[in-house]
């Protein structure tokens, strides 16, 4: 087990036990946000057939070729065809086919002309410019050429991506199964939504925070249930939720209190400790096991310092986990938009949101930054690193930052 590492070898030491989930099949209609188990490659143009994009009339260029206004060529129009269907006739020199837009392009044809271009005669076209071959045509595959990877392995569903798995025909598609994540909130000084306010208690927040967060990044949270300050109680929680779930995250007793028993519970249980302690403010106390091939995280019971946790090494975590191949969070640079006047002697991250002004990416505070502030996490969606060691920041200082979420 180690003890106070930083927040990379944290990341790492997780990410050594994370088993991806196993595959599932599901209806196009509900892939929306699921993780591609397989690579997909179109097995056909999209579109498949050369089509027209105008409503005109589809001719061979060659016929053109000496057109102009003082000498025109005439055509005859030999058939008609709008979307959705095909023409039996050839195009031959001296002929055409009013086309409308979506149609596929006649044998034989290798140009259009729009209507509002031509001058229409009774079943006669007259062009007067010379038309190249390919003109005003939508060849085959101009989406995407068939062989052509379409997504990866990996990637989270996105609407682009659900059309485009309509457009190769697949009505379902291999995908990761969810992952399932067990919340478990302990403190005795904990009360329920429904249970009344008691001196001395406060309500469990964090549940529903974590809850919301982790179907806001597309796994399934199950409420597991409060235990008190109790190794045993906790850790006959935590045995529920490796049962029900495929991780577990705690929330309270991680530090080094008479009554932080989360650790305690996880060497009870027989887990494997990996770590107790990361080098950053907030969200120093922490504790990581592993047991039954699933970890078990510990968050603290302070909101942010168990978010800041959270947004770090869980949520990259469950994103491996849910076969995501982009798991981490994105690292960007930010000006600070206000001075921030504590000094730093740990490695911090606060909390604000990504602002463009001008075209500079900055970062407004989105308030408090204690770790027992909630309120500061609304509309929050980086955490700006401040290195430990660093005095006051000012503002116009430029910052590392994460994006979260
Ligand atoms: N002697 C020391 N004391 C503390 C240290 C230290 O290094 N030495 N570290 C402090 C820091 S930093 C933190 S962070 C906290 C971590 O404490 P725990 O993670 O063990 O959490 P608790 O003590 O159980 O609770 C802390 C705080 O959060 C409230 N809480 C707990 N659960 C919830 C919940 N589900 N919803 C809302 N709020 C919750 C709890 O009532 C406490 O106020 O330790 C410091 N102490
Ligand atoms: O140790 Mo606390 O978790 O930094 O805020």
């Amino acid at each position: 087990m180690k003890n106070s590492i930083t927040l990379e070898e944290a990341q790492s030491l997780v990410f050594d036990h994370c088993s991806l989930m196993e595959s599932e099949r599901v209806d196009l209609k509900e892939s929306f946000g699921r993780v591609l188990f397989e690579d997909l490659a179109a097995q056909e143009n999209i579109p498949p057939f050369a089509r027209s994009p105008y409503d005109g009339y589809a001719f061979r260029a060659q016929d053109t070729e000496q057109a102009s206004l003082k000498n025109p060529v005439i055509l005859s129009i030999i058939d008609e065809v709008p979307a959705g269907y095909t023409s039996a006739y050839t195009v031959e020199s001296g002929t055409a086919v009013k086309i409308l837009t979506g149609a596929p392009i006649p044998e034989g044809a290798d140009a259009v002309i729009k209507f509002e271009e031509t001058v229409i005669l009774e079943n006669q076209i007259k062009i007067t410019a010379a038309y190249q071959p390919g003109e005003n045509i939508v060849p085959a595959g101009e989406d995407v050429k068939r062989g052509t990877r379409i997504a990866s392995q990996g990637t989270a569903i996105t609407s682009p991506i659900m059309g485009l798995i309509a457009a190769i025909g697949q009505e379902d598609i291999a995908v990761y199964k969810i992952p399932k994540i067990a919340i478990i909130s302990t403190g005795d000084e904990l009360v329920d939504i429904s249970e009344p306010l008691i001196p001395g208690k406060i309500r469990n927040t964090n549940c529903y925070t974590l809850f919301g967060y982790i179907q806001s990044i597309g796994a399934v949270p199950l409420i597991i249930g409060t235990a008190k300050d109790r190794k045993e109680e906790i850790a006959a929680l935590i045995e529920r939720g490796l049962n029900q779930a495929d991780m577990v995250l705690t929330t309270g007793g991680v530090s080094v209190g008479d009554y932080d028993m989360v650790s305690r519970a996880m060497e009870y249980l027989g887990a494997n400790l990996l770590y107790k302690k990361i080098e950053i403010k907030p969200g120093s106390a922490t504790a990581a096991a592993v047991k039954d091939g699933k970890l078990i995280l510990g968050l603290s019971g302070n909101p942010s310092a168990a978010l800041t946790n959270f947004h770090l090494v869980a949520v990259p975590f469950i994103k491996k986990m849910a076969g995501r191949t982009n798991y981490l969070n994105e690292k960007i640079e930010v000006t600070l938009k206000k001075d921030f006047k504590k000094e730093s002697p740990r490695r911090r991250f606060l909390r604000g949101r990504l602002v463009f002004e001008e075209g500079i990416s900055m970062m407004e505070p989105t308030g408090g930054q204690g770790n027992g502030i909630l309120s500061s996490m609304i509309g929050c969606n980086i955490l700006t690193e401040v290195p430990g060691g660093s005095g006051p920041k000012r503002s116009g200082e430029k910052l590392a930052a994460y994006l979260i979420g």
